[in-house]
């Protein structure tokens, strides 16, 4: 029996092949797998989707695995098993504005691809503020004045650095996780086994 893991494409794609090789898993198929989002590998099917996306094929039992960030799973909420994490994709959320920003009289914009996470973490501080969807350069918005601060994913601290942006605040270590099927846990549990096992380094992959 098959077991379909999806990917996230992207960063995540590249670091967890990167995993994968370093558990001496034949990466080769992946890596030449040109446009293809389909691929097989031994009993294993891989499929390549945006983040979001694979809560969404694993929450439906298309995927029976999800390689996924844990930023995306936070804010998307996939009626998913969240197995373990895995070591890499490591940022945490950061609120951040212009190093030069005056303290603000009116309600603050923030913008931010995590309108969820930043519902949340507002609620708890107890401030009114209104939100600004984005889908990518966040750290845009406060330079070009469409919002007074963001939310966002930050690792080095250099894309906010290089953008005259400081962090007022970080929340929620963050880090990749593998996320499964309620079902497929049950159902294909012998099959699944050794494939999580090995990516929690307790098993050799063949
Ligand atoms: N700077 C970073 N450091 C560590 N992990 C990151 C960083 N940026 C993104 N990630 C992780 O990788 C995941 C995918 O990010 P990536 O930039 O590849 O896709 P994206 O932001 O959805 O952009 P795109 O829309 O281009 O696919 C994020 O959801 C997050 O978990
Ligand atoms: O702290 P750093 O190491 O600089 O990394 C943080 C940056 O990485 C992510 O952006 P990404 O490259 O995914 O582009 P995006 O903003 O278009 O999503 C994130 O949204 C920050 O912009």
């Amino acid at each position: 029996m098959k077991v379909c893991v999806a990917l996230t494409k992207g960063r995540l794609e590249d670091q967890f092949l990167q995993y994968l090789e370093s558990l001496s898993f034949d990466i080769e198929p992946l890596i030449n797998k040109g446009r293809k989002l389909c691929v097989e590998a031994g009993n294993l099917q891989f499929i390549f989707a945006k983040g979001a996306d694979v809560g969404t094929y694993v929450e439906h039992g298309i995927a029976d695995l999800g390689i996924i960030g844990e930023d995306i799973l936070l804010e998307y909420q996939p009626d998913v098993f969240d197995l373990f994490p895995l070591p890499f994709g490591e940022c945490r959320f950061a609120l951040a504005e212009a190093a030069n920003k005056k303290p603000s009289l009116t309600k603050r914009k923030i913008a931010t691809k995590y309108p969820n996470i930043t519902n949340d973490y507002f609620r708890n501080t107890g401030e009114s503020v209104d939100i600004v969807k984005l889908e990518g350069s966040v750290e845009l918005a406060p330079v070009l004045g469409l919002s007074d601060a963001i939310v966002d994913i930050v690792e080095t601290g250099t894309t906010l650095a290089e953008n005259g942006l400081i962090i007022k605040e970080e929340f929620h270590p963050l880090s990749a996780r593998c996320i499964a099927n309620r079902s497929s846990l049950k159902i294909k549990k012998a099959f699944i086994t050794p494939f999580i096992d090995a990516l929690q380094g307790q098993e050799v992959l063949s």
